[in-house]
């Protein structure tokens, strides 16, 4: 059953600027879902629209019963159960770690508001950095404090607008890989949204993808993958080999067999070493066409003439 429900929400800045365009979507309650678009394609006006930070053009946001006002209908804008953490999200510099995790509990009673300290500072493995300034800890424990000062008083919903990107590749890649399993085990709703695909897949498999405002496609990894909306969506996992006198038509490199005497003929034309293969850039015979071939084995040179086929299931193709 949704329980985030946005329903044909349209944000237009000015005239040239439209963010979003009938922009629906549903996400089940306790569940983690990456967001992939690229810059400018309206991830973080959606955010700002489900957290009730932004005024939309039409359209609503629904969270289970209770409908989600904007700050023209509110008086204090935002909400207590939706919380984003961005980029720039600020910490409270002067105050400690866990200070800074007890600031949104300050109404709260006090014994309660001790454990709940506790219970997040262990839980995102911080104990001993609680007596630490933010300036004292490193970019991926101050967005571990951010994410501990939203959780504290339990939101339903956790809205992460790509807060890691000025981490480097390792801390961010361990973070996301830390922060994956506390959402599994907890019962939060949390959209992440960034425009690394390895990112989201760290975080995990059911992804939304957006483009020029809309929501082209939603669902489990594997079925995106396979049977992508259309070439935008393909492309985001890779390249794309056209097969020659098929419109629209295209086989992913990593769907290629390197077979001796079976298939498209081609010749090595340029190698480059990678991290997991040597991606080979291949000429097709009788054809303009260049293909990339995925070379686990390291073993084929410049010149080398190699014989691909793959199975026609793995073909993707788009209405024209
Ligand atoms: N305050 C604003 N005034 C005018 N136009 C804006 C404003 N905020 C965003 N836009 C425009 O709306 C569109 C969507 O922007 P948005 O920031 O929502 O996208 P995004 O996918 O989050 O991009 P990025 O990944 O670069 O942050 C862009 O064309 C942007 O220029």
């Amino acid at each position: 059953m949704s329980f985030l429900k946005v329903s044909e929400v349209t944000k237009q800045y000015d005239e040239e600027n439209i963010a979003l365009e009938k922009f629906s979507l549903q996400i089940s309650k306790g569940g983690v879902v990456s967001m992939v678009g690229e810059s400018g394609s309206g991830k973080s006006s959606l955010l700002r629209i489900i957290a009730g930070l932004e005024v939309q053009n039409s359209g609503v946001v629904h969270l289970g019963d209770q409908k989600i006002l904007n700050p023209k209908q509110k008086l204090v804008p935002g909400y207590d159960e939706i919380q984003l953490i961005h980029q720039e999200y600020k910490l409270y510099p002067n105050s400690t770690v866990e200070e800074n995790i007890a600031r949104p509990l300050l109404l709260y009673d006090k014994l309660y508001q001790k454990e709940r300290v506790e219970e997040l500072l262990t839980l995102l493995s911080l104990q001993e950095h609680r007596a630490k300034k933010p300036r004292q800890l490193s970019g991926g424990q101050q967005q571990k404090v951010a994410i501990g000062r939203a959780l504290s008083i339990e939101p339903e919903v956790l809205l992460l607008d790509e807060p890691f990107s000025s981490l480097d590749a390792i801390q961010k890649r361990e973070l996301i890989e830390e922060l994956k399993l506390i959402f599994d085990e907890l019962d939060v709703t949390v959209v992440f949204v960034t425009h690394e695909v390895d990112d989201a897949l760290l975080m995990s498999e059911e992804l939304l993808i957006i483009q020029k405002g809309k929501l082209v496609q939603q669902g489990n990894v594997r079925e995106i993958f396979r049977k992508p909306k259309n070439e935008y969506v393909a492309k985001l996992f890779g390249n794309l080999n056209e097969i020659p006198g098929e419109k629209k038509t295209f086989i992913r490199p990593s769907d290629l067999e390197v077979r001796k005497n079976d298939g498209y003929k081609a010749k090595v034309d340029k190698q480059q070493y990678l991290l997991h293969y040597n991606l080979l850039t291949v000429e097709l015979e009788g054809e303009i066409l260049k293909w990339k071939v995925e070379d686990t084995s390291r073993k084929y040179q410049v010149g080398d003439v190699l014989h691909l086929s793959f199975d026609p299931n793995y073909l993707i193709r788009f209405e024209e």
